[in-house]
């Protein structure tokens, strides 16, 4: 350690952290060389739809797990507890709703990006929207994804802030302008590996430092770091259990059900079937994640207790806790540090390698292609440099995220909650409402922007740093200090709960729900007024049949049926081939078998 604090890499977990860099550039550059050595579109950008569900699955967990989550849950239960632990129930239906519902939509229009369908249910102006949309979404999101592990590197070892934010973005921005959607999954399951290990490595020696399991046990439990389900129903409480458990799941189906980096992932997948297998095998992936992270955090509990090295000054913010705790505890265990830190980094660009491969799609196939036609061999190498510019832009919003300064988890979920939200009830507006019309669409969309960015920026202004809980937790028995507390916070309660700030004080767990349900009430008052859509001009496989389905899940003479039987009448019926009670709704879809669009790509 030097005079600054600061504690440094020895050459070991130099090599480590080399090394990943160039396995995975390694990685990029087999698919660059091997299959259609990435001549096509359709290689490059959807892996020639050839993908099998377990590289999928991990992939699918490590595109939205960057170091934001590996060292912001640790930081945020190592502050208030077990809590934030309860977002994993959002993950039943998170995935459950997708697996049914999104992927065998999407898959059988065959789409290459998800924006395409908007076209098709609505029309091409809201397909515009759509896409605007997600690529301002995904490029803030870049941002913070590729600068949160420099910067806590930074801070504890004094590594280079931008030479790492450099070496990361332009390694990643190879591999994947070289190696097409192939390579990005395939550096995702590597990289998901290290992910794992690192973080595996660090708890089982941080329990060891703590002194066993027992004890460290013990020092989380007498800490209070224990939560217990908190069924508090004020939607202005940063995390309960039904802003994390109901309000997440909002959040997971604007990721994993509607989001571009996701849904293209389903649809490289080889057939419908393992699609759905991927997103169920994503299930244990997320909890696992999950655990790992929270466990961390009682880690770093058990070994600091009170005196976080943030009160002691060693560091200045809670996001640098984790990494300075790495390099603190494992000091002695050489390629330890170099191995979180690779942890670290692999999460990192797992996210961001999915991000400029998807951003590059949508540019692609929804910006260019309907607009200029082209030769195969220019729009591949035209899908490449989109690839290396999205790297570049990202590296101008790694500058911007450093201008400003957050708390990476809540910074990173309300981004979420405030793009992805409206998006996601742009979708279910034309999946469910077969009613919705375009100007609806487009109205909906802009009202559910406009409503997000109102409560976030407003809950950003009028929040103080989000009141951390004090470290004397309620467990601890010190009546005139938990008094004065329980005192303080009813103030603040009162404080909040009038008028407007009621409203900013809203959970950002809340926030993807209040957007995704705006932009359906006013997407269908809209559409009322200016004119329904009759159900003949919805295009078939478009819309989703809610009441159909239940009927048929319902219907006495199903029950018999064996299962089998059951899920072909399910699909039938989806595809618009059963007509039983003509009239409803769901029957207006017309039977049009396999969808050929320009989605040749
Ligand atoms: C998005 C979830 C909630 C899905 O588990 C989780 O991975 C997470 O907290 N991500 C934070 C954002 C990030 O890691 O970039
Ligand atoms: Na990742």
């Amino acid at each position: 350690m030097d005079p600054a604090g600061h504690k440094y890499f020895t050459v070991i977990d130099y090599v480590i952290f080399g090394l990943l860099l160039v396995a995975s550039m390694s990685i990029g550059l087999y698919y660059a060389f091997t299959g259609g050595r990435q001549s096509t579109t359709q290689e490059f950008l959807i892996a020639d739809r050839s993908m099998k569900c377990l590289p999928l699955s991990l992939s699918l967990m490590a595109t939205f797990q960057s170091a934001v989550a590996i060292i912001g849950t640790p930081a945020e239960v190592y502050a208030h507890g077990t809590q934030y632990w309860f977002i994993g129930c959002s993950y039943v239906l998170g995935l459950l709703i997708p697996a049914h519902i999104f992927i065998p939509l999407f898959y059988r229009l065959h789409l290459t990006s998800v924006y395409q369908y908007l076209e098709l249910r609505f029309c091409k102006a809201v397909r515009i929207c759509g896409t605007v949309t997600f690529i301002f979404q995904m490029v803030i999101y870049m941002g913070v994804g590729i600068y949160t592990p420099a910067l806590a590197l930074n801070a504890v070892t004094g590594f280079h802030l931008w030479g790492a934010v450099l070496a990361t973005g332009l390694v990643c921005t190879l591999y994947t302008a070289l190696g097409g959607l192939k390579a990005v999954v395939w550096t995702d399951v590597f990289q998901t590996v290290v992910m794992f290990t690192g973080q595996l490595a660090v708890i089982i020696v941080g329990v060891h430092q703590a002194g066993g399991l027992s004890e460290a046990w013990g020092k989380v439990r007498d800490g209070g770091r224990i939560s217990g389900i908190d069924l508090n129903p004020d939607p202005t409480v940063r995390h309960t259990f039904w802003t994390l458990a109901v309000g997440g799941v909002f959040l997971m189906l604007s990721l994993y059900g509607v989001n571009q980096a996701q849904v293209q992932r389903y649809l490289s997948s080889r057939t419908e079937r393992e699609a759905v297998m991927s997103c169920y095998m994503v299930f244990p992936c997320l909890q696992l994640a999950l655990l790992l992270s929270c466990l961390m955090g009682l880690v770093m509990f058990a070994c600091y207790g009170q005196n976080s090295p943030v009160e002691q000054q060693y560091i200045t913010s809670k996001d640098q806790m984790v990494l300075y705790f790495v390099m603190d505890m494992l000091q002695n265990f050489p390629g330890l540090p170099g191995l979180f830190v690779a942890c670290l980094f692999s999460a990192s660009l797992s996210t961001i390698s999915s991000a400029f491969n998807s951003l590059a799609t949508v540019t692609m196939v929804d910006l260019i292609k309907p607009h200029y036609s082209m030769t195969e061999a220019r729009a591949t190498l035209l899908s490449k440099l989109l690839a290396l510019s999205y790297g570049i832009i990202c590296l101008a919003m790694a500058y911007l995220v450093h201008l400003m300064n957050s708390s990476v988890l809540q910074a990173a979920l309300s981004i979420f909650g405030m793009i992805g939200g409206p998006l996601l009830g742009l979708f279910c507006l034309g999946i469910f409402f077969p009613c919705a019309n375009s100007i609806g669409a487009v109205t909906g969309l802009s009202a559910g922007l406009l409503m997000a960015f109102w409560v976030g920026i407003g809950g950003f202004l009028t929040r103080m740093p989000s009141p951390v809980i004090p470290l004397l937790n309620s467990t601890i028995t010190v009546p005139d200090v938990s008094e004065n507390i329980t005192a303080a916070t009813a103030e603040l309660e009162a404080d909040r709960s009038a008028g407007l700030h009621g409203f900013y004080s809203l959970s950002y767990m809340w926030y993807s729900a209040l957007s995704s349900c705006t932009v359906l009430i006013v997407g269908l008052i809209i559409s009322c007024i200016t004119g329904p859509t009759k159900g003949d001009d919805v295009a078939s496989g478009t819309v989703y049949p809610v009441v159909k389905t239940a009927q048929s899940y319902l219907k006495p003479s199903t029950c018999c049926k064996t299962t089998a039987e059951h899920k072909v009448d399910g699909q039938k019926e989806m595809n618009g081939t059963v007509k039983e009670d003509a009239g409803s709704q769901e029957e207006t879809q017309r039977f049009l078998p396999d969808v050929e669009l320009e989605t040749s790509v």
